[in-house]
């Protein structure tokens, strides 16, 4: 079936394999504009990627080759300039996030999918449980459910207890990451985009990541994560690629 270049949600065409895939990206480019240097810088380009329900898909690469990009496209922080990018959404059904509203977008931040990268971002005098804690409490209702998995969250990643009720713009870059990592998980997304969310850990704490990614994988979540470490990926990943100057290989 083809779909026209405005559609954002129907039936997305069938990628090789016959299963119904949880995403499938199309052609997709993505190139920025720096004008103050007069130039165009590559992102990505012509990117095509069928991942099914429950895989875990690795992308490795040298750094700049456009993996963050994809990802980005994905989540939407960016804006895609050409292809598709089908999403089998729970809420929507099969929607085109390359094109999909703003207000959608933000619904399926939410709801749905979720991304980690190495950087923690959050609201300001916020303490590392209350992250989590309004992190789960989109997933969960039950204030004692709310409780009990963000408690279960802070202990799995050996939090010491006596950071949980401070902010963290005092801690550590691991202690920040983990954090990061705790809060993206503990709503058991639909879709996880990780953005080498192990870069910066000890491999304590890599295994820790790699046990919640296995228990996430066992759940049914989908997973689309850059790692440069390859060794971290083996026995995890079902299926790797390797980004070489904007191009998928
Ligand atoms: N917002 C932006 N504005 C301008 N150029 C950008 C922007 N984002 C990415 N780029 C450029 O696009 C190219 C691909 O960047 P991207 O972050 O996708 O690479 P990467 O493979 O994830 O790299 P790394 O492994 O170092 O994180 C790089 O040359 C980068 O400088």
């Amino acid at each position: 079936m083809n779909i026209s270049s405005v559609a954002v949600s129907g039936e997305a065409p069938a990628p090789a394999d016959a299963v119904r895939p949880m995403l499938y990206i199309q052609d997709l480019s993505k190139g920025f504009t720096l004008h103050a240097a007069d130039r165009r810088v590559r992102g990505c380009e012509h990117i095509s990627l069928s991942i099914a329900p429950g895989e875990f898909v690795g992308i490795t690469g040298r750094s700049g080759s456009g993996k963050s990009t994809i990802l980005k496209c994905i989540y939407r922080t960016n804006l895609p300039e050409t292809g598709s990018i089908w999403y089998d959404s729970a809420a929507f059904g099969m929607v085109d996030l390359a094109r999909l509203d703003e207000r959608r977008v933000i619904y399926l931040r939410n709801y749905e999918i979720g991304y980690i990268s190495q950087f923690l971002d959050c609201v300001p005098r916020t303490t590392a449980r209350e992250i989590v804690e309004a992190s789960a409490a989109e997933a969960f209702d039950d204030p004692r459910v709310i409780e009990s998995e963000t408690v279960r969250m802070l202990e799995h990643f050996d939090f010491p207890r006596e950071l949980w009720d401070l902010y963290p713009n005092t801690f550590s870059g691991g202690e920040k990451l983990r954090l990061n990592i705790a809060r993206a998980m503990v709503r058991r997304p639909r879709l996880l985009l990780l953005d080498e969310p192990t870069a910066s850990l000890d491999n304590a704490s890599k295994v820790k990541v790699r046990d919640l990614i296995e228990q996430l994988k066992e759940g049914g979540t989908t997973m689309l994560g850059i790692f440069h470490d390859l060794e971290f990926m083996e026995g995890v990943c079902d299926r790797e690629y390797n980004m070489q100057a904007g191009e998928m290989r």
